[in-house]
């Protein structure tokens, strides 16, 4: 898409709660519509208790927002940072209106989310679409959306040093017991999210991959599987390390009703598949996350942690992408390429940079009442950007 001179930057991202009162009402935000038993809700719900009613996925968002400020600064890039969030305060609408309120008219928006999908992409596309009618500003306030960064070196390059520092680690474990040669498997994981939104994710007719990613180099699985494989194995390729290691992609956090089909296997169940063939020690890769919030320290730091202890693994988790120094500085790149002052479209793996603006239908999702929600940034968006 051609350079624009954007006026502000919207970090979206999640959202989590403050407090204890906050848990439920989240809770309740994030499953509205979706069909998650209540059963679940609970049991969520002691995860947030467990840490005083705390997520920790704000506190990380606030430290992006200033890395991010502090990185623009020191490339004298002057443009303001508003943060806001899809499932608690501030809210995209809320940032979005004060934007405004403030003069701003033209807004890229960078989501803590890296991959396709509907969670990770097109919901934020929506956040934005209905933030934008219900607040009246359709039209007059235009929003734009930073390219899916999966695949770029500032999401890859903590993931390489997470895994040179796990290994170490894994081996002085083994090492320790008596066992210096034990068969180390690296694990990456991911949310795992249901089939059908794994099989709509990316454009509705992928020959619009062509060129970026050919389905010839995804055939076994969906693309929301095919661009975490493609992360692992230049993670892996980057660390002489990790060479003759065996690495998998596990998924993990599966909420939804049972009889409905998500993406496995499940990274505990996976844990015990290892064993049985003869693995001693684990190397967790969240690749899925952007920062160490809930589903990182209780899914993995807790549940597939004490998984392992109990099956006598050796197990270490590498850090998420955060605020380390390459990330920040590679989401600054992907804003100077929309602002036209850098013109590299940087991409690592075997996928080529992703669409600044989604094809036609991209991980689309139809409501239960048969309808879609407005959209931005993306070719069939319903949201028009304003005439300025
Ligand atoms: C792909 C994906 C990402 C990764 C990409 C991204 O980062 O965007 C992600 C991130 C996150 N998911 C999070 C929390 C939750 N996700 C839930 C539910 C769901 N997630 C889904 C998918 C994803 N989720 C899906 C398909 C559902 C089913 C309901 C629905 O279709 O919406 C529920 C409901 C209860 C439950 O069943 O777990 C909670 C509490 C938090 C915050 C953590 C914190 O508070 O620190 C974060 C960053
Ligand atoms: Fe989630």
């Amino acid at each position: 898409m051609s350079p624009k001179p954007y006026d502000a930057i919207l970090l979206a991202s999640f959202g989590g709660p403050e407090g204890q009162d906050d848990v439920i009402p989240f809770l309740r935000n994030v499953t509205r519509g979706r069909g998650i038993p209540d059963e679940r809700l609970e049991e969520v719900a002691t995860h947030y208790r467990a840490n005083g009613g705390v997520s920790p996925i704000n506190a990380q968002n606030r430290a992006l927002k200033a890395a991010l400020e502090a990185e623009l600064a020191v490339q004298s890039i002057d443009i303001p940072v508003y943060w806001g969030n899809r499932n608690w305060d501030p809210f995209i609408q809320s940032t979005l209106e004060e934007m405004y309120e403030k003069g701003h008219r033209r807004v890229l928006m960078l989501s803590t989310s890296a991959y396709s999908g509907y969670s990770s992409c097109r919901q934020y596309r929506e956040d934005a679409g209905v933030a934008l009618r219900a607040s009246g500003l359709e039209g007059k306030l235009e929003v734009d959306k930073v390219r899916q960064y999966f695949n770029t070196p500032g999401f890859i390059e903590p993931s390489v040093d997470g895994l040179k520092a796990a290994i170490a680690d894994v081996r002085q474990q083994l090492a320790e017991t008596g066992n210096p040669d034990g068969r180390i498997t690296v694990v990456f994981a991911t949310h795992s999210i249901p089939t059908s939104d794994a099989e709509a994710a990316g454009p509705k007719d992928k020959s619009y991959l062509d060129g970026v990613f050919p389905v010839s180099e995804w055939k076994a699985t969906d693309l929301y599987s095919a661009q975490h494989l493609a992360v692992a194995e230049e993670i892996m390729s980057r660390v002489p390390e990790a060479a003759g290691l065996e690495h998998t992609l596990v998924f993990q956090s599966r909420s939804g009703a049972p009889h409905v089909p998500w993406l496995e296997p499940d990274i505990n169940d996976a844990f015990e598949e290892y064993k049985k063939d003869g693995v001693a020690g684990v190397i967790v890769m969240p690749i899925g996350f952007v920062s160490d919030h809930m589903e990182v320290v209780w899914d993995l730091d807790t549940e597939a942690k004490d998984t392992a202890a109990e099956l006598g693994l050796a197990f270490h988790r590498a850090p998420t992408a955060g605020t380390h120094p390459a990330f920040v500085s590679g989401l600054v790149e992907l804003i100077k390429e929309r602002l036209g002052t850098s013109t590299e479209r940087v991409a690592a793996t075997t996928c080529g940079a992703w669409f600044d603006v989604c094809r036609p239908e991209c991980c689309v999702k139809v409501m239960r009442d048969g309808t879609t929600k407005p959209t931005i940034a993306a070719v069939d968006a319903e949201v028009k950007a304003p005439a300025l």
